[in-house]
């Protein structure tokens, strides 16, 4: 198990409970990093949802926002876009100077998120995965201009818990938003094409899940260890005449490789949008 410095004094509030925040929390629990007691969550409004999270987790649901401020040490942002000004406007209010802010919405600006909150604390923000929940997330993160070193490094730390960590710079947040953000979707949504191919070729479907899922999990950790790159691990396949080749015409008269290129730059050039959009 991973470790995090000094943390029996963390208290983490999330603002925000939906998909991600689960993933997160349920990492950090997981993996017994911090304990649901040193965790809050609020929502909007769905009582519901915390109750859920409050009976699978352990974690203190609450709908006061001052006082979840006042009792955490960082909080972690959760919410959409289009939410976020509304809710640093209100957050504002009971932020202190040295307060953690870590945000994991996609394409909004620390810039920004220091302006609506009226407060120069400081904000790391993020970009992790939903593999936070299995401790395999690919998270991105950056400094805003009122943090140091140390701040980046308490997320860091948190972060390296549920998954690997990558300091970049906060203008790249936008493509990592597309390809490591956005980009389990894209492998789900390839996973279940390989599963509905072989129930249509005659499967039972919990077969071709298995197969499917081995066959992923085989070739991420292929690409893991091997020392080839993936285009000598794919060569490799492929035998002259054979199946693979077979296959792959297939793909590229589908352009698939250029689709996914383009789905991972469309989705960095809406993180982008959303920036602008809610700004
Ligand atoms: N789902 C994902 O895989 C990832 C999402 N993100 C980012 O995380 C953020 C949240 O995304 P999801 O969890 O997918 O969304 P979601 O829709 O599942 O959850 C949003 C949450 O925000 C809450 N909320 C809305 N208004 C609020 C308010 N006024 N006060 C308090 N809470 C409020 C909602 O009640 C809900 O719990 C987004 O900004 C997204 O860009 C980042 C990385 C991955
Ligand atoms: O779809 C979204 O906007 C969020 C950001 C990265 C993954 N999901």
């Amino acid at each position: 198990m991973r470790t995090l410095e000094n943390r029996d004094t963390l208290r983490v509030g999330f603002v925000g409970a939906g998909s991600i925040a689960e993933s997160i929390l349920g990492g950090i629990i997981k993996n017994e990093i911090l304990s649901p007691a040193q965790i809050y969550v609020t929502n909007h409004q769905n009582d519901q949802r915390l109750l859920y999270l409050q009976q699978r987790y352990g974690v203190s649901p609450t709908r006061d926002l001052e006082t979840m401020v006042k009792d955490s040490t960082m909080l972690l942002l959760a919410i959409k876009p289009k939410e976020a000004k509304e809710v640093c406007l209100r957050l504002g209010k009971y932020i202190r100077r040295d307060q953690l802010i870590v945000s994991v919405m996609a394409g909004i600006s620390t810039k920004n998120i220091n302006e609506w909150l009226g407060v120069d604390c400081p904000i790391i923000r993020t970009m992790p995965n939903t593999s936070s929940s299995v401790g395999l997330s690919a998270t991105g993160i950056a400094a805003g201009r009122y943090a140091s070193e140390s701040h980046l490094e308490i997320a860091a730390q948190l972060f390296r818990a549920i998954g690997s960590v990558f300091q970049v710079a906060e203008a790249d947040l936008h493509i990592l938003t597309g390809l490591s953000g956005s980009g389990p979707a894209f492998i789900y949504y390839m996973a279940e094409a390989m599963e509905q191919a072989g129930v249509k070729a005659g499967l039972p479907a919990d077969l071709s899940r298995e197969l499917t899922v081995q066959t992923l999990l085989g070739a991420a950790h292929m690409l893991l260890k091997a020392e080839e790159e993936p285009a000598e691990l794919r060569r490799k396949i492929t035998s002259p005449g054979g199946t693979t080749e077979a296959g792959l015409a297939v793909l590229n008269s589908y352009s698939f490789q250029q689709a996914m290129i383009d789905a991972i730059l469309r989705a960095a050039e809406k993180s982008e949008e959303l920036g602008k959009l809610y700004r």
